[in-house]
């Protein structure tokens, strides 16, 4: 976090973020901040002696202040499939914080920090089987420091973050999490607390089906971690109550919702392999503009198989239009079958429009560069790879339109 190095009794245009120090401002990190003490005539003078704690404002660099994305999904839902995808539009690897606990579930690149609000669970493993209550209950989770850390970070100021250990079900001592120019929260939980969501500058919804979770759930946990079909079904049914409950609904507070559901091109499929997935985005967010295939706002069908694209069956077709979710207008975007041939994609690619791409064909490099990745040949891939260009884009116009704000003081 770069600080502001104004010297003079006027405050640097680009510093235009003024917030009074609470307590985790004063802490540890103190140093990364500079004091600024407020005069009558409204000016700023640097700390000097006689400085007292009430009179001074915490001034941040606003074109370097953190922007905050939430990512909700309950788990093996993609979320770090599409956290991987997120990454690789800003360049560089994710790793974990470099020395820390080997347990850590933050994962760090130049712009990124993505870290996992499971480290919120207030109850450890044990604690919720003495009281009865999931990892997806309220009560296990302290939305309270939540929310004082995301603020905290997105002030410019580092926090001591908790970690929830997957390994042993315990929390461990803390770990230190430094302002990145992107915070991804991403977990259960981010839209559930009214005062998180309010911090967030986009928010995006995994919405998996019952049907398609199941499917991803046996495929990862049978295959790679040895657990029985009659206990991943006991897991999923064990959790249904409470992810009705606390999870789903918080996709009516998203800007763009992933939703991915069974083919209709077979008729009766119950394999979930092949994949119906619409991009549902909200109408009037602030740095996003809707992405759109042929018109923006008309209602389209497009079967792209022919001469461009090779498709087996069952093969593809998108949609495109305007509709209503949870009483907000949004455009929704859908493509169903998948893809046998990545680098024919460019063909779709060339049709979309508003896919804040840099140069021509980037979405269909990112999807190469991971077509190992699960995904890649469907719509989950193809539109979490358009999300993420679109936070790269959402995150450039914030930083654009701060440098340019007017500085305004906020006593
Ligand atoms: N788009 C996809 N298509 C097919 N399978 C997928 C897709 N995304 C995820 N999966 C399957 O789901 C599993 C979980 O994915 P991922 O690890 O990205 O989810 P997660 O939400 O981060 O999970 P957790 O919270 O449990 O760590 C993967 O191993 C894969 O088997
Ligand atoms: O839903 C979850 C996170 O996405 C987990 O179930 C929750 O964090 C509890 O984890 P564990 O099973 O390791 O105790």
């Amino acid at each position: 976090m770069a600080i502001c190095t104004v010297y003079t009794t006027q405050l640097n245009p680009t510093c235009s973020s003024i917030s009074k120090p609470s307590k985790s401002h004063l802490g540890f990190h103190q140093r990364q901040v500079v004091l600024y003490k407020r005069n009558s005539t409204n000016t700023y003078r640097p700390r000097s002696s006689g400085f007292s704690r009430p009179s001074y404002s915490i001034i941040t660099c606003a074109a370097d202040q953190t922007v905050v994305i939430g990512l909700a999904a309950d788990s093996g839902c993609g979320k770090s499939t599409f956290m991987r995808r997120l990454t690789s539009v800003f360049g560089g690897a994710a790793e974990p914080p470099r020395g820390g606990n080997p347990d850590s579930n933050t994962l760090i690149s130049d712009t990124t920090t993505v870290i996992c609000l499971d480290d919120y669970h207030s109850l450890d493993r044990t604690g919720r089987k003495e009281k009865g209550v999931t990892a997806l209950d309220p009560r296990a989770n302290n939305f309270d420091l939540m929310y004082e850390q995301v603020k905290t970070i997105k002030e410019g100021v580092a926090v001591e973050k908790p970690i929830y250990n997957h390994v042993t079900g315990l929390l461990d001592p803390p770990e230190l999490i430094k302002p990145p120019k992107i915070l991804v929260i991403e977990g259960l939980h981010p839209m559930y607390d009214e005062r998180v969501r309010d911090l967030l500058d986009f928010s995006i919804y995994l919405d998996i089906s019952n049907e398609v979770k199941f499917a991803w759930k046996i495929q990862r946990d049978m295959a790679e971690r040895g657990h029985s079909l009659e206990s991943i079904k006991a897991s999923i049914e064990a959790r249904k109550p409470d992810f009705d409950a606390y999870i789903d609904p918080q996709k009516q507070y998203a800007d763009a919702v992933i939703e991915v559901l069974p083919t209709q091109l077979i008729p009766d499929d119950n394999e979930g392999k092949v994949l119906r997935v619409k991009l549902i985005m909200k109408e009037g967010v602030q740095y996003f503009s809707p992405v759109y295939l042929f018109d923006e706002g008309s209602t389209i069908s497009w079967i792209p198989c022919g001469r461009k694209l090779t498709c087996s069956y069952p093969g593809i077709k998108f949609t495109y239009g305007p509709d209503s979710y949870y009483g907000h207008e949004v455009s929704v975007l859908e493509m169903d079958g998948q893809f046998d041939r990545l680098d024919e994609l460019i063909y779709v690619e060339s049709h979309l429009s508003n896919i804040s791409t840099k140069f021509y064909g980037e979405v269909t490099q990112q999807m190469l560069k991971h077509s190992d990745f699960p995904g890649s040949n469907n719509g989950t891939g193809l539109f979490q790879t358009i999300i993420g260009l679109k936070i790269r884009d959402l995150y450039e116009q914030i930083v654009a339109s701060r440098s340019q704000t007017p500085v305004e003081a906020k006593a």
